[in-house]
Order: structure tokens, then C-alpha cells, then sequence
């Protein structure tokens, strides 16, 4: 007989971390230890301490000001070198220590002229991290790859075609490992960003080049009614997206459209509930009518930092409001696993042993 979930079950479950974004995933614990030491080189003098600035998760009232927290606070804590690198490699341990097998961790190329980092170098600091941190646990355990993580580049959906077109052009440069013995990559890109900021058709062309080299796509899709207007989702489904992120307000029309070309959808509960995108609780997440659906679904933590429930929890919660057995937990984390842009047979193979 199956027994009930509970966390410690989630916890070693190997887990495949697919919508995840980079400066909305570093830990408060983290933020303060940045913010502490720019203090002592008087840097950063005007922000508040963030165990202070940073409200509980569930407490932001609107969308839009969950959105300000990285504008107002977090892009001025990490904006150089040193708190980009600790960051990254923070997040990485951070989803090690929670069993995350697997990672394609977002983030949005950002320029910071004062300390000349532009779009490209953004991108070199958080993959000679990624590395830096691979080869340190290495080291520590004689066991290379106990995280494989790649990246997605995001195009926030303010941006100009032009920056969009770079954000493209950065990702189509660092699709190879760095380095022989690497492993990590950008495997694709993604829109993100304030889903009030409207129109994106904009950007169009810049999500086709990127398909034309290869990369792959997944776009943020009906967060809120103002992005989920028909004119946004058909223009959205015309870039050959292979995934959807958070998917809410997708009319049915869309729903079978997205089912017959075998899009997989990225799903975070936490996220969608605390920041009040989805009315009710977790039992009305729209978790169960895509699960029924037969898409392939992906648990994502979206900005662990900020909700505060990392992926084991994701899948307790998913457990725990549709009442779901221990081998369909397993079943959720290879249904995960088959959205993958990458790593599909190792992950596969320690599904199998923890199975
Ligand atoms: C409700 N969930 C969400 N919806 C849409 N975009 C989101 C998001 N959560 C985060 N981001 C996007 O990710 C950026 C922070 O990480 P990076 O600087 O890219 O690493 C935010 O500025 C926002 O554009």
C-alpha cells in the first residue's frame, strides 16, 4: 500500500527545478550577508537592512509591489562582481541541500555600468559561479555533477527590442560549456517581467531568432487578466514556446491548442497563492486542472527568497491539497523531468533507484 507523503519523502525525492529566477531565489540570510558587508565598505548606506526591507512572504498586497522589491532593493544589493557571484552560488547550495537534481535557473542579463558589467559579462559572472561552485563541491565529495544546472536567459517584458535582441544574442554565445569539463549552458530563453507592461509583440522578432539558433523557449503566460488577453496568448503561442510558465487565466479555446502541441507547463503554487495571482487557496490552484489534462507539468518554486518554500515543499503542498500518493509524487517529478531541456537520462536513472 502507498503511504502518505510527508516532507522528508519530498526532500530526497531527486527533484528537476524548472522556473526558477536567479535574484527572486537568494535567501534573506544571504541578502543580509551581502548588505552587511557592503555597510562596512560604506556602500549601500541608504538601504535598510533586509531582514527589514523585506516583507514576510504573502505580504506584498499587490502584484506590482511584489514586483518593485527587485528595482528598489535586490538589483542595488547585487550589482557587482563579488554579491553576483556569493548570490548565484548561495542559490545553487540552497536548491543542493533541497534535493534539487536538476536546475535551469533564470535570470535577466543586467547592465551595471559603474562597475562595467554589461549584459555579457552579467552572464560570464553567474556561469563562472555556477562552475566555481561545481568544481568546490567536487572537492568536497568526489561527486561532479550532484547538480546539474544550466541557464535561461529572460527578456523582461520592458525591454526594447534592442536590448531583447542582445539578451538573444548573449544566450546564442553561451550556448557551449565554458570550458572543457564544464557542464553547464544556456539552453533557452525566456519573457518575464511586470505582466502589466503591455504590449510584448515588440519582441517577436527577437524570440524567432532565438529559436533559429537553436535555443529553446518558454515564456511567462496569463499570470494576470491584463497578460491573458486573447491578442498576448496567440501572439505568445506564436513563438513556438515548448513550455508556459504559471498559465492562470488561459480561456478554454487555448487550453486545447496548448494540449494538442504538447506544451508543458511551469506551475508554482506558493508564488501564485502568497502573491494573490490565483483566487482561494492551494486546493484551487490550477495545479489539478492541468494535472487532469494530461500536459506535462513542472513544480517550480518561481522566487524561493521572496514565498519561502522551497521545492520539496512545492511538492509536499501538491501532495497534501490533491491528495496525492507517493508513487504520484514520483510520477510529478518525472513528469518534470520530461519537460527538461537537458539531463533527461540522469535524472531519469535516479528517479529509477529512489524509486
Ligand atoms: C510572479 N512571478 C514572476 N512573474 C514574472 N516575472 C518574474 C516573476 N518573478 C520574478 N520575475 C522576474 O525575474 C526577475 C528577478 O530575477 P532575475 O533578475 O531575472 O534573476 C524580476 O525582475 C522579474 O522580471
Amino acid at each position: 500500500m502507498d503511504l502518505p507523503v510527508d516532507g522528508a519523502f519530498c526532500h530526497r525525492l531527486p527533484k528537476a527545478e524548472l522556473h526558477a529566477h536567479l535574484s527572486g531565489s537568494v535567501r534573506r540570510e544571504t541578502l543580509h550577508t551581502i548588505w552587511q558587508r557592503k555597510q562596512a565598505k560604506q556602500q549601500c548606506l541608504d538601504l535598510e537592512d533586509p531582514s527589514i526591507a523585506l516583507k514576510p512572504a504573502g505580504d506584498y498586497p499587490t502584484v506590482v509591489s511584489f514586483f518593485q522589491i527587485f528595482n528598489k532593493y535586490i538589483y542595488r544589493l547585487l550589482d557587482d562582481a563579488e554579491s553576483i557571484i556569493d548570490a548565484t552560488m548561495s542559490v545553487l547550495e540552497d536548491f543542493r541541500k533541497d534535493g534539487v537534481r536538476y536546475l535551469e535557473l533564470r535570470t535577466t542579463p543586467r547592465a551595471v555600468p559603474e562597475q562595467g558589467i554589461d549584459y555579457a559579462e552579467y552572464v560570464h559572472l553567474v556561469r563562472e559561479a555556477i562552475e566555481g561552485w561545481n568544481l568546490a563541491r567536487w572537492f568536497h565529495n568526489a561527486h561532479a555533477y550532484e547538480l546539474e544546472a544550466h541557464l535561461i536567459l529572460s527578456v523582461d517584458r520592458s525591454m526594447t527590442l534592442a536590448q531583447a535582441m542582445e539578451v538573444v544574442g548573449v544566450a546564442i554565445a553561451n550556448q557551449e560549456p565554458l570550458k572543457p569539463g564544464c557542464a553547464s549552458r544556456v539552453l533557452g530563453v525566456d519573457l518575464c517581467g511586470n505582466p502589466s507592461v503591455t504590449p510584448i509583440s515588440h519582441l517577436a522578432p527577437a524570440f524567432r531568432r532565438a529559436r533559429d539558433a537553436g535555443l529553446n523557449v518558454t515564456v511567462h503566460f496569463a499570470e494576470t487578466f491584463t497578460s491573458a488577453t486573447n491578442a498576448e496568448l496567440e501572439e505568445l503561442l506564436s513563438w513556438s514556446p515548448s513550455r508556459l510558465g504559471h498559465a492562470i487565466h488561459v480561456p478554454p479555446h487555448l487550453i486545447e491548442e496548448i494540449k494538442s502541441k504538447d506544451i508543458a507547463l511551469e506551475l508554482c503554487l506558493s508564488c501564485n497563492v502568497l502573491s494573490k495571482l490565483t483566487e482561494g487557496g492551494f486546493a484551487d490552484h490550477h495545479f489539478g486542472m492541468w494535472r487532469d489534462s494530461r500536459c506535462k507539468v513542472a513544480l517550480g518554486t518561481d522566487d524561493v527568497g521572496v514565498f519561502e518554500s522551497a521545492l520539496s515543499n512545492e511538492y509536499r503542498l501538491a501532495a497534501e491539497h490533491f491528495g496525492l500518493s507517493k508513487s504520484e509524487v514520483v510520477g510529478l517529478a518525472r513528469s518534470a523531468v520530461s519537460a527538461a531541456w537537458a539531463g533527461k537520462v540522469r535524472m531519469t536513472k535516479l528517479l529509477d533507484e529512489f524509486s
